[in-house]
């Protein structure tokens, strides 16, 4: 069952010309499923992300496609045009966001607890007292004492404020969580901690996580599927087990050839050369062709789209051909 479906996005910045960070993104997020979106700096996770969640900001405009949130009951709520007023009720109560900086989240001069009731009592008719002990409750589950709930965001640590965010953002139980590198602060230590600790909630409360990150090896530990992002495109879609053991795109590849595996069998590590496009000078063809050691000159000239195999979707010429070399 499909929770959000996203068709065609595309997201563009400025105008003349206009600089395209999304262009026809398309995928589904299932009913409680992590599905990470995986892409190196620039390119276009975190516009990606405003844009589903309609916090993007000018000169960022969202200029054709749909996001279409499928609740459980009722009708589905098409996202793009959504009205601002119908977007506020949305937003906490079903589509919640954590963004890399708890501080984002996290007003400095309010306690915690204040902050949480304030977002339970927008969305549900509850006493201020029972809102502050569903917010000491939250706190809890992402293991954080209760008493904590009385402290300012900088009476926290840098890790305990990323986990109380995690938490705020579960108040009101929303169908979704969209996560935007919630991690990237953290020490590796604290980082494992607030990811098995996301993955029990998410197990015992069912959302769905949008989970975005420039990371591989953490999205193949937490995500059920992953989607690559090169350019602003779509490049692969597929299930983290698939991206990791048998990764179709040559971008994917060299991804994956990136990093060391802590289980599989020791490989070579290798990194990609050469440096991600300029989106105001793309190529006519595939935008990573420059750089693909499987590179063909038809490569150069045509645009791959996104083609469906097994369960598995990647943007290559070569696999249209069922030449990749892998
Ligand atoms: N305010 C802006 N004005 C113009 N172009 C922008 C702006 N913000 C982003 N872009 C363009 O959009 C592209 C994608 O940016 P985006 O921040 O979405 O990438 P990202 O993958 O999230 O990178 P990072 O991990 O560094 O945040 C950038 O390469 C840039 O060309």
């Amino acid at each position: 069952m499909t929770l959000l479906e996203v068709r065609d996005l595309i997201v563009e910045y400025g105008t003349d010309p206009a600089v395209r960070a999304v262009d026809k993104v398309s995928f589904d997020v299932g009913r409680g499923e992590i599905f990470g979106v995986l892409g190196e700096s620039g390119s276009g996770k975190t516009t990606l992300m405003t844009a589903i969640t309609r916090l993007q900001r000018p000169p960022a405009r969202i200029a054709g496609g749909t996001v279409t949130y499928r609740p459980s009951e009722g009708e589905p709520v098409e996202l793009v045009g959504c009205t601002p007023r119908r977007l506020r009720e949305l937003r906490w109560e079903r589509v919640a966001v954590v963004f890399q900086s708890a501080m984002s989240s996290l007003n400095p001069v309010m306690r915690v607890g204040t902050q949480f009731a304030d977002a339970i009592r927008a969305h549900r008719a509850v006493k201020r007292s029972e809102a502050w002990d569903r917010a000491a409750e939250l706190l809890e589950l992402v293991g954080i004492p209760r008493d904590r709930v009385r402290s300012y965001p900088h009476e926290l640590s840098g890790g305990m404020r990323q986990r109380a965010a995690i938490a705020l953002s579960l108040a009101c139980q929303p169908d979704l969580v969209v996560m935007d590198e919630p991690t990237t602060a953290v020490d590796v230590v604290m980082q494992r901690q607030i990811l098995d600790n996301l993955k029990e909630l998410q197990a015992t409360f069912g959302f769905s996580v949008l989970f975005v990150t420039h990371d591989l090896s953490l999205l193949v530990e937490l995500a059920d599927r992953i989607m690559v992002m090169y350019a602003g495109r779509a490049v692969e879609i597929a299930s983290a087990e698939d991206i990791y053991r048998d990764p179709q795109h040559p971008y994917t590849q060299g991804l994956r050839d990136s990093f060391p595996s802590l289980h599989g069998p020791r490989r070579e590590l290798r990194g990609i050369g050469g440096t991600p496009p300029d989106l105001r000078r793309l190529p006519t063809g595939c935008a990573f062709e420059p750089r693909c050691p499987q590179r063909v000159d038809d490569c150069r000239e045509s645009l791959p789209l996104l083609i469906e195999r097994d369960r598995t979707q990647a943007a290559c010429l070569l696999l249209d051909r069922q030449e990749v070399a892998r």
